[in-house]
């Protein structure tokens, strides 16, 4: 319970959650038990079993509800006498506008995606109430305080972009077990199942390999009379034979690192053993989630498969995806939770590790791999919530001088868990909280508008229903309530270059771009360029303006500093709420690792300090710094007095 002196304020306050998951249960409980009476829950997810170690309001009778309403219902039991009012949605719902936002004295966040984090904060500054925002990864986690006017907002700090790989390495020359993962993830599975207009680079060989694109064009399909079993057969030797061979051909790749070496299936399974086990012929009981492990007597995950039977289960799945799965054929996506997907892709992924020298996987292993899962820690979520109750305390008091962003570590430094740092001033570049305009270096000859909707607009600046415009036409408009010829008309805009737009888009040119839902506008202002650099710049197009870097370069990194962390990871201010699912190659990027220039072999091991949580490389939940913040070069917020 809240001191009595704070306790009107508290009472008086209407909360709006975000979030009835690990940190929003407790959340929930915590306001609860500290006086408040009058909480709002948005989530739009129902509870799974998966959940029920740690968001400890619901029980097995409750999977399948809605999170928000049970995490009511069970609260209102120890609380009876309080208001709380659930809604089973998405908060990026337009019924959830400004208006909605403007009734609520504090919003707090216990999200678990950048997506819905962004959203929130630009309601919360269009509608002027203050945020708390939380995030956690396993034992680390963060809470930051964001009022209009008076701190940052949750965006004027660039996001960390996910831990990523240049596609050369994912493509041609793996050195860790992730690499194999992301391959089979991202290119394989997504080639065989995904949907096939995307780009994919998963053919991408030696530049000078004039057959392997000639060869690989159709390889993928299944010819009308071909049995399963070919198939299957004909994809093993194509991608962990063939295109080995083909890979071993450019001889400069090999000069300092070890060849891998092709695997054909006869090699494997001379006997054709899968055929004697019958792995095409067994039934499966509709009733369990669609399995190859049954079948091939395998049945432990945490296993580590031998060559064969990776081989059999790239075998079994493969086929079952045609048997069984075949409407979900071109549309899937990989899902950590999808049984079957994260067989193949555990397969694909130890045949692989197989051809490199690279260690093998379990099942079990490589989901946590694929899925960027960090178990959560409960404990870890409760300090969360208890924290972020502090906040929102002080904010409803006006208690400015005292608010706190503060970080839970792993280990106590200065035998401190909790780093309390004071909140950072608004970025003045900052384009979501204030109006500078961005730059955008594009070939407006070669880019289409699609390319710039999808990579710019929604990709980096996160808009939602955006619209786009040159001067006073309008190019370009999303939403629900568009007449169908203006509609066919920005269908049309798409697919042109930007050029020969109906308003040409050239060097000079200013885009508005805006979303009415998130009362946010931004200007662009477009610099023509012909020429981008393939591995580091692999959207084509490179946005700036905001001054995402100079900040990183001022703030802690540099000048901060308390010694206190020095040997531990840090979790970086407001940042570590990257969403980590579905990546796309062509987003990858490790910046160290530049392994497509041939001479410049990597050393894995030199990256590989256990000290620092990178490896596994699974935790994109939570940006980690390996320099902490202490004295921040960042101007602090000015205290009043
Ligand atoms: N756009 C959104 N609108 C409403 N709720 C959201 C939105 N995005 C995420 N959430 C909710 O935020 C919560 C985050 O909780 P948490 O991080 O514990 O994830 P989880 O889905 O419960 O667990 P896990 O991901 O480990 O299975 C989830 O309950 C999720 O439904
Ligand atoms: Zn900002």
């Amino acid at each position: 319970m809240a001191p009595g002196s704070d306790m009107e304020a508290v009472k008086r306050a209407k909360v709006l959650m975000v979030g009835a998951g690990g940190i929003g249960c407790e959340l929930l409980k915590t306001l609860a038990l500290s006086g408040f009476e009058d909480i709002h829950i948005i989530d739009m997810d129902t509870i799974e079993v998966s959940n029920l170690n740690r968001q400890f309001l619901f029980r097995q009778c409750h999977v399948g509800q809605s999170k928000a309403k049970v995490a009511r219902d069970a609260v209102l039991k120890f609380r009876p006498h309080i208001n709380i009012k659930p809604y089973h949605a998405n908060v990026k719902n337009p019924e959830f506008n400004i208006e909605f936002f403007k009734q609520f004295s504090v919003v707090v966040n216990g999200l678990d995606n950048l997506d819905a984090r962004r959203h929130v904060n630009r309601l919360c500054l269009a509608a002027e109430v203050p945020l708390i925002e939380s995030g956690t990864t396993g034992f680390l986690g963060q809470v930051t305080v964001h009022v209009k006017g008076k701190t940052e907002c949750y965006e004027c700090q660039g996001k960390p972009t996910p831990k990523t790989y240049p596609v050369c390495t994912i493509t041609n020359t793996p050195s860790k077990f992730v690499h194999c993962v992301v391959w089979a993830k991202d290119l394989l599975f997504a080639k065989l199942f995904g949907d096939r207009s995307q780009e994919n680079d998963l053919n991408v060989q030696s530049s000078d390999s004039v057959d392997a694109s000639k060869n690989t064009e159709d390889v993928f399909e299944r010819n009308p009379d071909e049995d399963l079993e070919n198939y299957g057969q004909r994809i093993y030797d194509h991608v962990f034979g063939y295109n080995i061979e083909l890979a071993l051909s450019n001889e400069e790749t090999w000069r300092q690192r070890e060849k891998p070496r092709p695997i054909y299936i006869n090699d494997v399974l001379p006997e054709k053993s899968f055929q004697k086990n019958g792995y095409l012929e067994n039934s499966i009981d509709v009733n369990m989630a669609i399995s190859a492990m049954p079948a091939l007597g395998l049945k432990s995950p945490q296993d580590i498969w031998s060559l064969a039977e990776n081989t059999k289960v790239f075998l079994e799945a493969l086929s079952l995806f045609i048997k069984k799965r075949v409407k979900d054929i071109g549309n899937l996506m990989f899902d950590k939770d999808d049984q079957l997907a994260v067989e193949f892709v555990t397969a694909a992924a130890n045949i692989r590790a197989s051809s490199f020298g690279i260690p093998m996987h379990s099942l079990f292993e490589t989901k946590g791999i694929a899925g960027n899962i960090v178990h959560a820690v409960a404990t870890t979520n409760a300090i969360i919530a208890g924290l972020i109750v502090i906040e929102a305390i002080k904010v409803l008091q006006g208690d400015f001088n005292n608010y706190r962003m503060t970080y839970c570590l792993e280990f106590p430094k200065r035998k401190m868990l909790l780093m309390p740092i004071e909140p950072f001033e608004a970025n003045k570049s900052c384009y979501v909280c204030s109006e500078t305009p961005l730059i955008l270096e594009i070939n407006t000859r070669t880019s289409k508008l699609r390319d710039f909707v999808e990579k710019i607009v929604r990709n980096k600046l996160g808009m939602n229903l955006p619209l786009i415009m040159h001067g006073a036409n309008l190019i370009f408009e999303d939403g629900d309530d568009i007449e169908e010829d203006v509609a066919s008309n920005y269908a049309r805009n798409l697919d042109k270059v930007l050029a020969e737009l109906p308003s040409p888009v050239t060097s000079g040119t200013v885009l508005t771009v805006e979303d009415l839902q998130q009362e946010l506008t931004c200007n662009i202002i477009i610099k023509h360029r012909e020429e981008f650099n393939e591995e580091k710049e692999p959207d084509g197009m490179v946005l700036s303006g905001w001054t995402e870097r100079a900040n990183d370069k001022q703030s802690s990194n540099g000048e901060s500093t308390s010694s206190v962390l020095t040997n531990g990871p840090y979790v970086a201010s407001g940042k570590p709420l990257v969403s980590g699912t579905k990546r796309k190659l062509s987003e990858m990027e490790e910046a160290s690792d530049n392994s497509c220039n041939p001479s410049s072999k990597s050393n894995s091991a030199d990256r590989e300090n256990p000290q620092q949580v990178d490896d596994n490389d699974v935790l994109d939940d939570l940006v980690i710094l390996e320099v902490p913040p202490e004295v921040p070069k960042k101007k602090k917020v000015q205290l009043s007095v």
